[in-house]
């Protein structure tokens, strides 16, 4: 195939048609120029021959008419003249003029007529014009014209105006005319030099011309409306023109008049004969400019058509390249938009040149906002004072990202400002810095890091700070008043009867209270100060830049009375108080767990002198805080070294004055020495170490209880004291049973005492494990009743048997009536539920009587017995005179 596909074959076309259209213009600029040049040639050409044949004209009629003249004005003819009119048959007369004629040099060929001023002839030389076939008058100096009668001839006919009147006809032959006009043999076969005089005001009469041998008369001056060179002559204009002529042939013709003799010459050829060489030269040429387009449309197929080729291919590749490139851009776009971290791509000048999607979600400012701007509406910081954007944030001058994440703030379309992280990168492309910032929007991370700094170092129930800001803020308080030589007073504070506001109330009081009990405080202490939860019960202060003792007492008064003060708790009134031990720097401690430890040593030195009261730190206190530390080692040890023992306390039924069972009542005698109950067992309590100490307490009750058996002693069961953690424990039925088996005791033979506020610590629990218990067969007595809140409505769906009232109510019921009516009521309301009664710490006749009186069921107390050891009460059992 010539051509391979369509745009070669246009290509190769166009490029043929251009260079063929290169050929003709470029030939007809030549020929343009050429016949431009050759008219301006001939034009002048013609223009200088008509000039030197008009002065020639000129000339000639000029020396006739001298000669004419000099022959009027010569006086020997004159004088001849006169002779020769007084005698005009003179013949010496005659030759006198013929002699005067010849002296003024009248050449040969002149005709010379005399004649008298009547007209009649006097003398003849020569042949003078006869009968012409054209005169064309001259406005000469004399009367002149030129005759035409077989060839031109100069004639003048002069009025003798000297002495002698008459008339001088002179004539002449003008041959140089004849040459010039007839005779004409320039300008090829066509040129012609015409003069002619002008006949009226439209036509003209000529002499005869090279290609009419005969005189032209009445000529019309214009042909086909267009006037003939010789007209514009006649007019007086002189030039060139391309024009028609008499014959209607085109002439190029040079016109101009003879001076002012009236008379106009014309010299012209036809154009036809006068361009033909010229035809005649360029011809030639046509075959070689044809022959050039087509060699030049050889070398277009040879050698340029594979530069088209080539150019077609790359530009095909260009063409996929770009493609290509196009689709490579919309897959990089629509990744870049896919991802949902905000890729920027910045100049050198700083200018955003991409702005992913997550970017305008991140930012919200449109893209034509954004692209071709400078980055520093995004992120006001990015830019340095050199103007340099992002420069400084780059760790690797390589194009790898290995810039590590900044964080700084961005700005949105809507003014707001957030957190972002930011990795930048720099990229060397075609010498020019381009950065690739991703950045991260990190509100949420922000928020969420100050969320989890805020629980970190606050307590999530009350909102103030915990121990580890508490610790923080206390040391950075120590600093200071180390540097301003003052102090730091630290008040560890801690609720009295909370566990049992808790416990019998439930959490969600107990929460209430502390958050209340939080806020109270806080209001008694001014800016700068802070107060701390330390967990469940425990708050701390801390005072900062104290100058006075006296001022920490008061701060701690103030919070005693604020926290003192009555509570209204979902409608219902609650009283707590507090007892605060206080510690200050420097003179308690130098370093923060120092003064720590040495408030809570003094707070509790508070509780011990009867709580509700605030005790500043002494150095005894460390001495009380160290024996219990060593009590709770020892009772680390105490089951192992096998230091607790059991005595028994008989409980006395009124009616009838019989023991009916008997409490236990766990003694702990570490190196034979007793320790009381109310020590240890708080201690026991709080370190857990109860559960397996109430295990072995269980089990030893049930044994003895089995051996009391054996021996005959009259006793209906043993009542064994739980502690909250053991109840609490998971195990306690499987413990409670195991204790029955390995003893051989029949359930009903056990009774258990579990103190108010435990049972209403989590009633819901509490029905259930009890309801277990109690189908079992063992007996549930409620002990301490009266110190806690008991909801009626849950100790109606208790499975108790029993209901044992404190024995601080049956202390003072001889002279408390207050007393005496909470206990009346207790019996009631057991007798109500169909609980029986036990009043603990009977000591007097009069406390068993009014008991008795009440209907109170059984008793308890030091008035019947103290708690005895098993044995000897086993024998004061079997002893004929014992209750029993
Ligand atoms: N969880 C367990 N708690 C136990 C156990 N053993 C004792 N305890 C509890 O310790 C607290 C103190 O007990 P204790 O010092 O033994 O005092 C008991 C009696 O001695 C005392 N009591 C009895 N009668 C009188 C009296 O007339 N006057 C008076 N001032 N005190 C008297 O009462 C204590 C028995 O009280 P209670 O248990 O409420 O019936 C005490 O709370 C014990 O419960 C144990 O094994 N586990």
């Amino acid at each position: 195939m010539f051509f391979h596909s369509v745009q070669e074959r246009r290509i190769t076309l166009s490029a043929a048609l251009v260079l063929a259209l290169l050929a003709a213009v470029t030939g007809m600029a030549t020929w343009w120029l050429t016949v431009s040049q050759s008219k301006a040639w001939v034009a002048r050409s013609l223009e200088l021959t008509l000039s030197s044949h008009v002065a020639l004209v000129e000339r000639e009629i000029r020396e006739h008419e001298a000669v004419v003249l000099a022959l009027t004005q010569d006086e020997a003819v004159q004088r001849a003249l006169d002779r020769l009119a007084r005698a005009p048959r003179d013949a010496q007369a005659l030759a006198a003029l013929r002699r005067a004629v010849a002296a003024v040099r009248v050449s040969a060929g002149y005709g010379l007529r005399f004649a008298d001023g009547a007209g009649r002839q006097l003398a003849q030389f020569g042949p003078v014009s006869g009968e012409s076939q054209l005169a064309l008058p001259v406005r000469g100096t004399l009367p002149t014209w030129i005759e035409w009668a077989d060839g031109p001839r100069l004639s003048s006919r002069v009025e003798l105006a000297g002495g002698w009147r008459g008339t001088l006809t002179a004539s002449r032959a003008a041959p140089l005319l004849g040459a010039l006009t007839s005779g004409y043999r320039g300008l090829g076969q066509t040129g012609e030099f015409a003069l002619c005089a002008g006949k009226g005001n439209d036509h003209m009469d000529c002499l005869p011309v090279r290609l009419l041998s005969r005189p032209l008369r009445d000529l019309p001056r214009r042909v086909e409306g267009e006037p003939l060179p010789m007209a514009r002559a006649l007019a007086g204009e002189a030039g060139f023109t391309f024009a028609r002529d008499y014959r209607r042939q085109w002439v190029a013709a040079a016109f101009a008049p003879v001076g002012t003799m009236g008379l106009g010459a014309v010299l012209k050829a036809d154009t036809a004969e006068l361009f033909v060489p010229m035809q005649g030269r360029l011809l030639p040429w046509l075959p070689l400019v044809l022959g050039l387009v087509l060699l030049g449309a050889l070398l277009l197929r040879w050698q340029v058509l594979p530069l088209v080729r080539q150019v077609l291919v790359s530009e095909r590749r260009a063409r996929a390249m770009g493609a290509s490139l196009a689709e490579s851009e919309a897959r990089s776009r629509a990744v870049l938009d896919s991802v949902d971290q905000g890729i920027l791509t910045v100049n050198a000048k700083g200018e955003v040149q991409t702005y992913n999607l997550a970017a305008q979600r991140m930012f919200g400012h449109p893209p034509q906002a954004v692209l071709g701007h400078n980055v520093g509406q995004l992120i006001p910081d990015a830019c340095g004072e050199d103007g340099k954007c992002f420069e400084r944030l780059v760790d690797s001058g390589d194009a790898t990202p290995t810039a590590t994440g900044r964080e700084m703030m961005g700005r949105r379309y809507d003014g707001t400002v957030f957190p972002l992280e930011i990795r930048v990168s720099r990229l060397q492309c075609r010498r020019q810095s381009l950065y690739i910032a991703a950045v991260r929007d990190i509100s949420e991370r922000k928020a969420q890091e100050a969320r989890m700094l805020h629980l970190a170092h606050h307590d999530p129930l009350t909102g103030l700070a915990n121990r580890i800001l508490l610790k923080d803020r206390l040391q950075q308080a120590i600093v200071r008043a180390a540097r301003a030589g003052d102090h730091v007073g630290v008040l560890f504070l801690d609720l009295d009867h909370f566990k049992t506001i808790n416990d019998s109330l439930g959490h969600q009081v107990g929460d209430i209270l502390l958050k209340t009990v939080a806020n109270r405080i806080s209001g008694c202490l001014r800016e700068g100060d802070t107060v701390a939860r330390q967990g469940g019960d425990e708050f701390i202060v801390v005072l900062p830049a104290v100058t006075r003792f006296e001022d920490v007492a008061m701060v701690a008064s103030k919070i005693l009375a604020a926290v003192s003060a009555p509570y209204q708790i979902n409608g219902q009134a609650l009283h707590t108080g507090a007892s605060i031990g206080v510690a200050v720097y420097p003179e308690d401690g130098q370093d923060v767990d120092t003064l720590l430890r040495h408030a809570d040593t003094a707070m509790y030195y508070a509780k011990g002198t009867g709580r509700g009261n605030y005790q500043f730190f002494a150095p005894e206190m460390n001495r009380a805080a160290r024996e219990r530390l060593e009590l709770e080692t020892s009772l680390r040890h105490a089951l192992d070294r096998r230091e607790f023992h059991l005595e028994f306390q008989p409980i006395v039924a009124l009616d009838g004055d019989v023991v009916r069972s008997a409490e236990a009542l766990l003694r702990w005698q570490p190196g034979g020495k007793a320790v009381a109950p109310d020590r240890f067992i708080p201690v026991a309590e709080e370190t857990g170490l109860i559960v397996p100490i109430g295990e072995w307490v269980l089990k030893a009750a049930c044994a003895q209880f089995k051996r009391w058996q054996a021996m005959g002693v009259p006793l209906g069961r043993v009542v064994v004291n739980l502690s909250a953690r053991q109840f609490a424990h998971r195990n306690l039925v499987s413990v409670v049973r195991r204790a029955l088996d390995e003893a051989d005791c029949a359930p009903e033979q056990l009774g258990l005492e579990i103190t108010e506020s435990l049972l209403m610590a989590n009633p819901l629990e509490a029905i259930r494990v009890l309801t277990v218990l109690s189908d079992m067969g063992i007996q549930i007595s409620v002990d301490d009743f009266g110190t806690g809140y008991s909801s009626l409505s849950y100790l109606k769906r208790f499975p108790i048997h029993k209901i044992k009232i404190d024995r601080s109510f049956v202390r003072d019921l001889a002279t408390d009536p207050e007393d005496a009516a909470i206990v009346t009521a207790i019996i009631a309301m057991a007798h109500s539920l169909d609980c029986s009664v036990v009043a603990e710490g009977v000591e007097t006749e009069q406390q068993l009587a009014f008991l008795r009186e009440r209907g109170c069921d059984e008793y308890q107390g030091y008035y019947f017995s103290r708690p005895l050891p098993a044995d000897t009460l086993m024998a004061r059992l079997l002893a004929p005179s014992g209750a029993g």
